[in-house]
């Protein structure tokens, strides 16, 4: 039986990983094997079979005898073991959610809706590498992938807001822990109705602006603000969260000859795990709304076209309503002023689903069936 290892699921990434396949009956047919750099010894996850034992993440030998790998460990996980897997001519699958592999030349950004047929092609030619996404593109292409497809697309600006999710559990506390702070100091104020507006702002000023407010891992106030940076800078002035927007998309694609310009500005917001995009696209040729949203709709089972009206847009197309969904809605769809080929959208996903557990959970049934027809 195909064994599969599995690290790092104790984490914000693989406890979502863990739970969408529980839900979605994937233990079954492979042998899992659970992996942690602290918990070796202890107990694994439940996934309905009775207790796993944790087997040494650092142990490379052990790591070795699996046939797939699974890592939501992060970044320097993958950066210490897995060329010391390779080297030690490993030739198993590695399925793994951090950035460091995705853009070799030997690994594929898995996101099967979008690029099934390349991953097909990838598996046939023997690529072992199979990397998850940045969350902010495989969101951008599962809401606009239809109009990728149709070559409808010359250039896109994006102007995202980013959940705090993205920056890891730590900030989403400090978030929430925010929030908090900000609802205490006001909220003598609020119960007196008579208080002016004025006084309460100036009463959240002041304690935004409080050194005893938690900024330890934003570096900044999020709550009641917002942050124009995510990642590192790059030399262009882009930060390394924008250059991702045309790097990983057009390899996504497999258009890395013949790039799609992509490019705009990325943005932290208040917003517990759930990404929100502008898109600008600037057209091919100037196309009916309705051609475009029936190629929008169709392209995946998930994304939705949400009516360009009020009441539809604030039920459905929001953070909090997309929250823990798979669900990818597109809305306020239109033409912009300035001209008939400028098409604006705006969409949002759940940044731990879509933008990271679930294109994992995906590309690892897709490898187990390509073993599985290969036996
Ligand atoms: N956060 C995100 O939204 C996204 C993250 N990714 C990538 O996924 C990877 C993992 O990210 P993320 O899940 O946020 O990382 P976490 O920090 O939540 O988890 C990583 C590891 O930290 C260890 N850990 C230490 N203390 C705890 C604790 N109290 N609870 C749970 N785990 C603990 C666990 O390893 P151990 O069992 O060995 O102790 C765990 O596997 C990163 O590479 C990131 O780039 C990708 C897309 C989006
Ligand atoms: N950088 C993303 C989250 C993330 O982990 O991205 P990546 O997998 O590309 O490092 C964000 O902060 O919202």
């Amino acid at each position: 039986m195909v064994s599969v290892g599995i690290v790092g699921w104790r984490g914000m990434v693989g406890s979502v990983l863990m739970d969408r396949m529980v839900a979605e009956n994937d233990f079954g047919g492979f042998e899992p094997v659970f992996f942690s750099t602290s918990q070796a010894g202890k107990t694994g996850p439940d996934i309905g079979t009775g207790p796993q034992p944790v087997l040494d993440a650092n142990d490379v030998d052990k790591l070795a005898e699996m046939d797939v790998v699974v890592s939501c460990q992060g970044g320097s996980y993958t950066e210490q073991i897995h060329p010391a897997l390779r080297q030690r001519g490993w030739r198993g699958y590695w399925i793994d959610a951090a950035s460091t592999l995705r853009m070799t030349d030997d690994s594929m950004i898995v996101l099967d809706p979008v690029n099934h047929r390349l991953i097909d092609k990838a598996l046939e030619s023997g690529t072992k590498d199979y990397i998850g996404g940045n969350c902010t593109v495989s969101l951008m292409l599962m809401a606009v992938g239809g109009l990728f497809e149709k070559n409808w697309i010359e250039w896109i600006t994006s102007m995202t807001y980013q959940s705090a999710s993205g920056a890891g559990a730590n900030n989403m506390r400090e978030l929430v822990a925010q929030m908090g702070c900000l609802g205490d100091s006001a909220k003598a104020l609020l119960a007196d109705p008579a208080v002016s507006i004025l006084d309460i702002d100036r009463q959240i000023s002041a304690t935004l602006a409080d050194p005893d407010f938690p900024t330890q891992y934003f570096g900044a106030p999020l709550a009641a603000s917002l942050i124009p940076w995510i990642d590192r800078a790059m030399e262009n002035g882009q930060t390394r969260e924008e250059w991702k927007g045309v790097a990983e998309t057009n390899k996504i694609l497999g258009r890395s000859q013949n790039p799609i310009p992509i490019d705009g500005q990325c943005v932290r917001v208040g917003a517990m795990r759930c990404h929100s995009q502008a898109l600008t696209i600037k057209l091919t040729e100037d196309l009916p709304l309705n051609v475009i949203e029936d190629a929008i709709v169709s392209a995946n089972d998930w994304v939705t076209v949400i009516p360009n009206d009020k009441a539809t847009t604030l039920s459905g197309l929001s953070p909090a309503a997309v929250s823990g969904t798979l669900g990818v809605p597109v809305g306020r769809v239109r033409k912009l002023i300035l001209g008939p080929d400028y098409l604006t959208v705006f969409t949002v996903g759940d940044q731990l689903l879509w933008g990271a557990a679930e294109p994992l959970r995906r590309a690892l049934r897709i490898i187990l069936s390509y073993l599985d027809s290969a036996a």
